[in-house]
């Protein structure tokens, strides 16, 4: 038995070949009992070529095959795998230097005739042998394709490197299964159709100038190596295929072989490939492992490694070399880089040109990470909504926000006014601006740059205003990497066919541009899914009429507005209501709190001096470069004052309270913020507002209740703006409710220290404890972590 379990006949071979096969055989029987002696084919092999040698000489002679050498030659393989003996006459005759074979017509059983590297010109004793399965007549003179009767089960044939010129029909070799024409001379490639087992078709390096004829063939492995093709067509059919040898041609394009679907290998060295983008044609062959392209010019292109990779990311070896996972990685991270990477590279270019720029103290940047700017972002698809709805959220709550307008490479459309909607710069500009440090974030969409700059949101807080700005998810990805912690409110199409029906009506978008819009919805629906609390909350935005009342609600009970509204109402409803403790005249002071963990207001919270989100509230500046106020205007800001009462009012005092108290009364000093956010005193000068230090407040909260700690220093100054302007100065300070003369003294503005503003807005502080994932629905939300007011105190009094 061999190596492959294959078991040879124990019976000397001569008496196993029948009819004429038999009569030669027995003229020479030691090769025969050599493999009776041995058993094995190997060894019965070596034996006809050690013999063959003799002959070789003997044949050089005259070429012509005798029944001698063909009885040293031929031997027998035999299988008895169920007891039933199969046999199967090969001849092999290599390198004999025959010219005439024609006593082979004799020889009618053979199987397997291998006559490569002689010099054979006609092959018409094949026409008899009917049982011939395997003919190799490689390295030969032959020069008539396949001109004998076809044997019925001819599978194999190897015509390779003879002097063929043209084919002919071999719809009687419907056998045919192997068939190997290479180093011919084949101009045109015709005759296979009916072949319909060719599974392995080559022609390589022949004259082929252009693939045709193989129509619907079985094909799985074709090599059409060293010919002239300059294109790839007529394989479309080809569906079976899954080697295709193209090297050595003239091909410039990939095109054309779309359709193969099961292509596992491809080489198509040493053409003219010159463009990666010609990997596209082959993208979708997702069975694609292993594609050379070695020695074409598109190698030479930049990345052109990586590039390839990253188009056909299924390949394991490219250009003979084993692709790594490295590779893998580095391909997508630099042609399609996960919203992720982008980001941090994003954040990191503007890190890094802003650090190369004059360092310089923003108004957003608040002294420590306790206190972030506040800001609202609406994000979403294109065309959802969330433009309109965030320029229709900063008219109705223009107390609190106001829009960071962005800036845009992309051309204005109908009706957008520069400096409003966009500020809309050439390319040049917007990539000088990134160079010089000027950006938050940026994204690339629809081939067009949009970024938010530091100023955008500086203009903003310098009104003492919340930044309100709408983008897409890539610039959320970004900008949640930078020190900003906006709140993200997230609103999505659930219908997409209303969705499509907006984009329609707007009129601006091209059908390519409308599908990629609707293709992202998955992504942020995915996002909201994957990445519980990413968005702060999630909005229906088929109507918008209706996402608005959603939003505008959500806004508000950030805001605490709410509660403040409900009160306002119990107020009116009872007039003598004192629950407050304050005039019922007197609207309650709104705090505009950006914090909270959800979206739920908490009263308790909100009227809580010690918890670090009711220290967040917002200064409006504006009332000072607008001395006339409105009668809401006048309304909004007693209902801050009020709710600043109410913070300080029963609060017991802390330790630093008691040390404040002492050391803050006799010198009528001020306290600041220095830029870092350390507290620091200085003279008052003759401003009223600043007469009386920071320090005070726990005094004059003590007047109030005796029991009040210390406001942070970020409040003091608020209020003192505040209440020095628009509260009633009627009230003494050993009233129960103070006036504005209490609370301007009790606190001072440090504004003035900031470069480039005269008034210090005091914006909302956002604790960490918003972090945690939001509900998508408008749910009540947990009350702050205990520590966390701690912290928040420790902050205040430190
Ligand atoms: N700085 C930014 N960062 C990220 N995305 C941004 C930025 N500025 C604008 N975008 C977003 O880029 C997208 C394209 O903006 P553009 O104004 O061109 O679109 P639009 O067709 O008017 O859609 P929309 O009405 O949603 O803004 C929009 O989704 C927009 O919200």
């Amino acid at each position: 038995m061999n190596e492959t379990g294959e078991q040879f006949p124990s019976a000397s071979l001569s008496s196993c070949l029948p009819g004429s096969l038999t009569d030669a055989a027995s003229a020479e029987t030691p090769a025969c009992t050599e493999l009776e002696e041995n058993g094995g084919m190997e060894v019965k092999q070596m034996s006809l070529y050690k013999r063959s040698g003799k002959i070789k000489q003997h044949s050089k002679k005259d070429g012509v095959l005798t029944a001698e050498m063909i009885s040293n030659s031929i031997f027998q393989l035999g299988r008895f795998g169920t007891g039933l003996q199969h046999s199967f006459y090969i001849l092999s005759l290599p390198s004999h230097n025959l010219s005439d074979i024609s006593v082979l017509c004799s020889y009618v059983h053979l199987q397997k005739l291998e006559l490569p590297h002689n010099k054979i010109q006609d092959l018409s004793c094949v026409s008899h042998m009917p049982y011939l399965v395997m003919l190799d007549a490689s390295y030969n003179e032959i020069s008539n394709f396949f001109e004998f009767q076809p044997p019925k089960n001819l599978k194999e044939v190897n015509f390779s490197h003879n002097r063929m010129t043209k084919m002919r029909d071999l719809s009687a070799y419907a056998s045919l299964t192997k068939l190997d024409l290479d180093y011919n001379s084949f101009s045109e490639i015709s005759g296979l159709e009916q072949c319909c087992r060719l599974t392995h078709l080559s022609l390589a390096h022949n004259k082929i100038s252009r693939i045709s004829g193989l129509g619907g063939l079985p094909l799985t492995h074709l090599c059409l190596r060293g010919n002239h093709l300059e294109k790839i067509e007529g394989l479309e059919h080809l569906k079976s295929l899954q080697v295709l040898d193209l090297s050595q041609n003239r091909i410039t394009s990939l095109s054309g072989l779309e359709n193969l679907h099961l292509l596992g290998s491809l080489n198509l060295e040493k053409n003219l490939v010159s463009e990666i983008q010609e990997c596209k044609h082959i993208h979708d062959l997702l069975l694609l492992r292993d594609l050379s392209l070695v020695e074409n010019p598109v190698q030479e292109q930049p990345d052109y490694k990586l590039a390839v990779i990253f188009l056909l990311q299924h390949l394991t070896v490219l250009d003979q070399e084993a692709v790594t996972v490295e590779e893998k990685v580095s391909s997508v991270n630099m042609y399609d880089p996960p919203m992720d990477v982008v980001a941090a590279r994003d954040h990191i270019t503007h890190l890094v040109y802003q650090l190369m720029q004059p360092q310089v103290l923003y108004e957003s940047t608040l002294p420590s990470t306790d206190f972030p700017y506040p800001m609202l972002v609406l994000t979403g698809p294109r065309g959802c909504g969330k433009r309109e709805l965030t320029h229709r959220l900063c008219q109705e709550f223009n107390e609190y926000f106001a829009y960071g307008i962005c800036h845009t490479t992309r051309g204005p459309y109908f009706g957008e006014e520069n400096g409003l909607d966009y500020h809309f710069v050439s390319e040049e500009v917007f990539q000088s601006m990134i160079h010089t440090g000027k950006l938050i974030q940026t994204i690339q969409y629809g081939g067009h740059s949009y970024g938010l700059t530091r100023d955008a949101v500086e203009n903003v807080a310098r009104e003492g205003l919340a930044c309100c700005v709408h983008m897409e998810l890539e610039g959320v990805v970004s900008l949640k990497k930078s020190y900003f912690e906006p709140r993200y409110i997230l609103l999505i199409p659930t219908q997409v066919e209303k969705y499509i029906g907006h984009l329609k009506a707007r009129g601006l978008y091209t059908q390519a541009q409308m599908d990629a819009a609707v293709s992202r919805i998955e992504l942020y629906a995915n996002t909201s899914r994957q990445r519980p609390g990413f968005f702060d909350n999630v909005i229906p935005c088929d109507d918008w009429e209706d996402a608005y009342k959603t939003l505008r609600q959500a806004v508000k009970e950030y805001l605490l507005l709410e509660e403040q509204e409900e009160g306002e109402n119990n107020n009116r409803a009872s007039p003598d209501n004192t629950s407050t403790g304050h005039n019922p005249e007197e609207k309650p002071l709104s705090p505009v709190s950006m914090s909270g963990s959800t979206l739920t207001s908490h009263s308790a919270r909100a009227l809580d001096p010690s918890d670090i989100s009711y220290r967040s509230y917002f200064t409006k500046i504006q009332e000072e470069l607008h001395p006339q106020k409105s009668s809401t205007e006048l309304a909004s800001i007693r209902r801050r004052e009020q709710l600043v009462r109410e913070a300080i009012v029963g609060k017991s005092p802390g330790v630093y309270s008691q040390l404040f108290k002492s050391s803050a009364q006799p010198a009528p000093s001020s306290v600041h913020n220095d830029d870092s956010g350390n507290i620091f005193q200085e003279d008052s000068g003759s401003d009223d507002s600043r007469a009386s230090s920071a320090l005070s407040v726990p005094s004059s909260a003590g007047a109030f209740s005796g029991l009040a700690e210390p406001l942070h220093v970020s409040v003091m100054g608020h209020a003192s703006e505040t209440l020095k302007d628009h509260v009633p100065s009627s009230q003494t300070p050993n009233d129960p409710h103070p006036g504005a003369d209490q609370l301007a003294a009790a606190v001072s503005p440090s504004s003035d220290r900031r470069p480039g503003s005269n008034v210090k807005p005091i914006l909302p502080p956002i604790p960490t404890g918003r972090r945690t994932p939001a509900a998508p629905s408008l749910s009540p939300s947990p009350s702050p972590k205990p520590g966390m007011e701690e912290e928040g105190d420790a902050n205040m009094e430190g």
